[in-house]
């Protein structure tokens, strides 16, 4: 059975579209990223997953039936909304004894599941004193009560540090990869989850832009220089003349296709143009999400009449 499926679901309010006929599917063991900048939908499917939010039109299944038809919701779905529902006077650990009594599981889950997510030296604490990370690795620690094999995640990696969201993949891929479950994780930020997506799902103002393995993202797209330098003219005929193809996106910035970056550091070099800057392009990735979503792009002409869509 699918662990997670959306069929043709829609929900607007008032005349906001927030999700467009958005249909895609999450199985066991794999993470999908859901992707999309601020505002495109992203919450609303998370929310009419988890019942909380009632779709106009279309399905949203978890274990093949809609949430709140689920016997022991706990059991089956793990989910991460957002880390400022708690009440701020309990512990950690009364927080989640009280989630374990109140959904008929053992009040020894608490422990375990604090330990898991790395908060077993705070489970005394009052959450009122907890940081953003530290909320955000309760909610996890919530979601791991009932043993679920399936986690719907929204912007999990907010509020944590660096070794937090290092730790939050490795987390994810875990329970993914080695417990079987089904994770769908949403980011606006692509860079934040490409280290731990199996797939990806883009939305855009509603609408489901791409869906499908991490790698096909950048198939068949070629990779690119930037480089900036006074002399723009001289080194994009230079560069020209070896075969590449250059266009100029202002302030001397050159982005070169069709040479690798020390190529073009050598015909600089062979015709003496000094160049302040020269980078290969950081992550194709984070340039093909942004093209499908039709975001603007710093210094690329792509943002010369639009940005393709
Ligand atoms: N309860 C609501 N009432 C009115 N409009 C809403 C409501 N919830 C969401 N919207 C609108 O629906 C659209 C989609 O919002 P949503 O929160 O689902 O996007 P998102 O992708 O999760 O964005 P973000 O990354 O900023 O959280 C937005 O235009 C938002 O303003």
């Amino acid at each position: 059975m699918t662990a997670i499926e959306l069929r043709n679901l829609s929900k607007s309010f008032g005349p906001v579209k927030a999700v467009d006929d958005v249909s895609f599917a999450v199985e066991a063991g794999t993470v999908t990223g859901y992707l999309g900048p601020n505002g495109a939908g992203k919450t609303t499917t998370l929310r009419c997953l988890l019942g909380l939010v009632r779709a106009d039109s279309g399905a949203a299944l978890v274990n093949g039936r809609p949430y709140v038809e689920l016997e022991r919701p706990l059991s089956e779905v793990g989910a991460v909304l957002e880390a400022t529902n708690f009440h701020p006077g309990r512990s950690a650990r009364n927080h989640l004894r009280v989630m374990c009594t109140a959904a008929g599981l053992p009040v020894s889950r608490a422990d375990e599941a604090l330990e898991q997510v790395g908060l077993t030296d705070a489970a005394d604490k009052r959450v009122a004193g907890f940081s953003l990370g530290m909320r955000q690795r309760l909610g996890l620690a919530a979601a791991l009560l009932g043993h679920p094999k399936v986690f719907i995640l929204d912007e999990p990696a907010n509020g944590l540090d660096p070794a937090g969201i290092q730790w939050l993949r490795g987390f994810l891929r875990h329970l993914a990869h080695e417990r079987g479950a089904a994770v769908l994780v949403s980011s606006h930020v692509l860079s934040e989850v490409e280290q731990t997506v199996d797939n990806v799902v883009i939305i855009a103002k509603g609408r489901l832009v791409h869906q499908g393995p991490l790698a096909e993202l950048t198939a068949g797209r070629e990779q690119r220089v930037r480089v900036r330098t006074a002399d723009a003219d001289k080194l994009a005929a230079a560069l020209e003349d070896s075969g590449a193809r250059v266009e100029r996106a202002g302030n001397g910035v050159l982005w070169v296709h069709g040479l690798d970056q020390e190529t073009v550091g050598r015909v600089a070099l062979e015709r003496q143009i000094l160049i302040s800057e020269i980078a290969q392009e950081r992550s194709d990735l984070q340039r093909a999400f942004l093209e499908l979503t039709g975001e603007p792009q710093a210094d690329t002409p792509a943002m010369k009449g639009g940005a393709p869509r």
